[in-house]
């Protein structure tokens, strides 16, 4: 049995609560077609109209809280190293430019030909040999941000070593590359020669960045006191002509001021150890060893040990003597080429390189070589430029665990031992360090954060509104309860 209005009363069901329920108290029962009672219609006009409320207040939460589109941003670091230059391009979220771990590489550009330094003789060159590496900058780079994308350029070692030879060659070479860089769209912010102390600073940056190691976890921010002092890598950097190493020592104090870094990083405070070894690069040590070995022979014909067996060079002494790493010896050789035979032997290669690393003095608590201090090892470290070259070539970077140093020891024998003719002929450095600390991207403090994702903050939105949609209809029901439910007629 249905119970219903009649059809006469349809219009009353739109007046007032009061009449419907006057009505209500007086049911006609037909039995004709089936009608659905007024309050009935009431009640699903109400639940209709909460619903649609909740709709819309999940809807502005969505749109209110949209991600807007993401806007990017870039910058543009050229290294200078001794042996070559490079170009990176990197791009972050500007509206995460201070978060940790948000700058990404997105472009690295191979300079052709020597590093600036090498120009010293032909100073335009220095400039001219960027030119091709800035025009991939420009098809990276989207063209309507080229005037305020950052372009810098950090020279180190090779420049370093050419600025004590000859302080005005150096300015030159820097003159003519800055001539390249303001002549391009981006925003010029200078072309310097950085100390090998910030070299080290920013190796170090980078590192640990990419690590992840300056990231607390967001809800340790309501927990201040739990922030722990998460360990930090050091950082190893082999160049051509320098050698860096930065680290957080154990010990607080560092004896040697030249050798310590403070930094304040999201919050937090580092102590850290660093030093640049100025002519201990890969190249420059090569030189130093030669020069050193020279001193022993009668007639510039010099057996190796170093280089392969059936390797044979012939260089001019002068070539060997152009800085300042090479003290000048070169007056009382009484032969001016120097006949290189590799010979092809580890153990002797390693007696021998030990020449140029001087341990016989130490005026600090601790030392690395030449007198300089270096407090005890601490943690792990990162490795890069021509340590991880060095280890790609010998097939050892594709391992997931560090390789054991003698396994890498013994990888360096057999190919050391390898006859010359057998043999045919992602990046971590300082400059990402470089390019987050000019442009202020790592604050000294913590930003503040929202203590909610965007997927969190607009499911606990939804959730909230049907909470809040299911309460009001109840209160609505037990408070207003029409008559037709109070006496159970629907
Ligand atoms: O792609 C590469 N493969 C192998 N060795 C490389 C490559 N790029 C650079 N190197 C080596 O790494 C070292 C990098 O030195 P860099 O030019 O950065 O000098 P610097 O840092 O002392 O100024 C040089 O010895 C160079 O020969
Ligand atoms: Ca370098």
């Amino acid at each position: 049995m249905h119970l219903s209005l009649s059809s006469s009363e349809p219009a009353e069901a739109e007046k007032g609560g009061e009449r419907t329920l006057a009505l209500m108290d007086e049911p006609k029962v037909t039995g004709t077609k089936p009608r659905t009672s007024w309050p009935r219609k009431a009640l699903l006009i109400l639940g209709f109209l909460f619903a649609l409320a909740a709709i819309a207040l999940v809807a502005m939460a969505v749109s209110q809280n949209k991600p807007l589109p993401k806007n990017i941003k870039y910058g543009i670091v050229l290294d200078a190293g001794s042996s070559h230059t490079n170009l990176y391009v990197y791009e972050w979220p500007a509206e995460k430019e201070n978060d940790t771990g948000v700058v990404h590489q997105v472009e690295v550009c191979k300079v052709e030909g020597l590093g600036i330094s090498g120009y010293s003789q032909d100073t335009e060159k220095a400039g001219l040999s960027l030119q091709h590496c800035m025009k991939r900058a420009q098809e990276v780079v989207p063209e309507q941000q080229h005037r305020e994308t950052p372009v810098y350029l950090g020279a180190t070692a090779g420049m370093r070593l050419l600025s004590l030879q000859n302080r005005s060659m150096a300015d030159r070479v820097l003159s003519a590359v800055e001539k390249t860089l303001r002549s391009s769209p981006f925003n010029f912010q200078g072309a310097r020669v950085i100390s090998g102390q910030e070299e080290g600073a920013y190796g170090w940056i980078t590192i640990n960045y990419l690590l992840g190691n300056f990231k607390q976890p967001g809800w340790l921010n309501f927990l201040p006191h739990l922030r722990s002092s998460r360990g930090t890598s050091g950082a190893l950097d082999l160049g051509g002509a320098s050698t860096q190493i930065t680290f957080a020592p154990d010990q607080e104090l560092i004896e040697s001021q030249e050798n310590s870094l403070h930094f304040r990083l999201y919050g937090k405070n580092y102590n850290v150890y660093t030093h640049s070894f100025l002519c201990y690069g890969k190249d420059q040590a090569l030189r130093l060893k030669l020069a050193t070995d020279l001193q022993s022979t009668q007639n510039g014909s010099l057996l190796d040990p170093c280089f392969h067996l059936g390797y044979l060079r012939i260089m001019n002494i002068s070539d060997l003597y152009t800085n300042p790493c090479i003290a000048n010896g070169e007056q009382q050789l009484p032969f001016t080429q120097l006949h290189l035979q590799g010979n092809g032997d580890y153990q002797r290669c390693r007696m021998t390189i030990q020449k140029i690393f001087n341990t016989s003095y130490c005026p600090y608590s601790s030392c690395a070589f030449n007198g300089i201090f270096l407090p005890p090892l601490q943690g792990e470290f990162g490795a890069f430029s021509a340590f991880y070259f060095v280890m790609n070539f010998l097939n050892l970077t594709t391992e997931k665990s560090p390789v054991p140093l003698d396994k890498a020891t013994s990888a360096v024998e057999s190919f050391c031992s390898r006859p010359w003719h057998e043999i045919g002929s992602s990046d971590a450095g300082w400059t990402l360090g470089y390019m987050l600390n000019l442009t202020n991207m790592i604050p000294a403090e913590k930003p503040p954060t929202r203590p909610l994702s965007h997927a969190s903050y607009v499911g606990l939105m939804v959730f909230c509104s049907l909470v809040l949609v299911a309460v009001l209809l109840l209160s609505w029901l037990t408070f207003h309860k029409p008559k037709c439910l109070q006496k159970g007629l629907i």
